[in-house]
């Protein structure tokens, strides 16, 4: 027989009836998926990350109480995973370098623990396999910043041809990350790719793959960026292949693929040859967003 007293036993009471109204809603959200699923059959993919991080802002926003917000998006993270997962076949391909999790790891965290995640060898294998079907979205990792020179050209430079729905970058993550640990390394980023377009939520970043001559060093590039009214957040990439440079940059903002100031990137006298826009995602949640 419990020793627990009268008042734990109905607080316990009280959590059992909260639980029920928590799972009777669950089971209400996911009755909703077989309309959605229709309401989306014209298209490929049924995944939204735009609409994922409108809900997710908006439940922060009305958050209040001793809760922590993390586990709040990590919960919602999991119900949003699951629901893709029911309105059609869903699966993660992840670039798995060398002996690191790390990607599995985002890629997990991020769509939860229901959808089936295939490692792929190389980031190019990933790319693959989302243009081709076999996945409905990639995840390769991102190290900002990287410099590569010479070697075979990087999956991101693919994503600037190809024809139909090629692959674009729809997200990056984590969306919810947390500040590192003094002194620790940096936490292991990555970008989402999947066969559609980013939908603009209204804070967002653009990616876009910039062609240029040789020795354009960081600073020309941003200026010329910021001259043509593009806000330059990062550099994230830059290879170096001969005569060519290729720059995979981070804008602020949703800068969609006709926009005028990618033209006006071009002009004549200026260091870049080439602008293309290789997708966008909804800007992830600052750690203090989430504290
Ligand atoms: C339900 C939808 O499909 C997916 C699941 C979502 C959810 O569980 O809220 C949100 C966006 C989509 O990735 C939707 O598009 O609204």
């Amino acid at each position: 027989m419990s020793q627990d007293s009268d008042s734990l036993q109905q607080l316990r009471r009280d959590i059992d009836r909260i639980d029920e109204s928590i799972h009777d809603l669950l089971m209400q959200r996911s009755a909703l998926v077989g309309r959605i699923a229709a309401a989306k059959a014209d298209s490929r993919v049924t995944l939204r990350p735009g609409r994922e991080a409108d809900i997710l802002r908006r439940l922060l926003g009305r958050h209040s109480g001793e809760f922590p917000k993390l586990a709040l998006v990590r919960i919602w993270r999991e119900i949003m995973g699951a629901l893709v997962g029911l309105q059609g076949p869903f699966s993660v391909a992840v670039h798995a370098a060398g002996r690191s999790t790390s990607a599995i790891e985002l890629a997990r965290n991020h769509f939860g623990m229901v959808a089936p995640l295939h490692a792929y060898r190389s980031a190019g294998q990933v790319v693959r396999a989302v243009a081709d079907g076999h996945a409905s979205v990639g995840v390769v990792p991102l190290t900002p910043g990287t410099e590569l020179a010479d070697e075979a050209e990087p999956w991101w430079a693919s994503l600037t041809v190809g024809s139909g729905e090629p692959p674009r970058v729809v997200a990056r993550l984590p969306f919810a990350g947390v500040a590192p640990a003094q002194g620790a390394p940096e936490p292991p980023q990555a970008l989402v790719i999947a066969c559609r377009d980013h939908d603009e939520t209204g804070d967002d970043r653009t990616v876009l793959v910039l062609e240029t001559g040789p020795e354009v060093s960081r600073d020309r590039l941003r200026a010329v960026l910021s001259a043509a009214g593009l806000e330059p957040a990062q550099l994230l990439a830059i290879y170096r292949h001969g005569a060519v440079w290729l720059h995979m940059v981070e804008i602020l903002g949703h800068v969609a693929g006709g926009d005028a100031r990618l033209t006006a990137l071009v002009a004549p006298r200026d260091p870049i040859s080439h602008a293309s826009v290789i997708g966008g995602y909804a800007t992830p949640l600052s750690p203090e967003a989430l504290t």
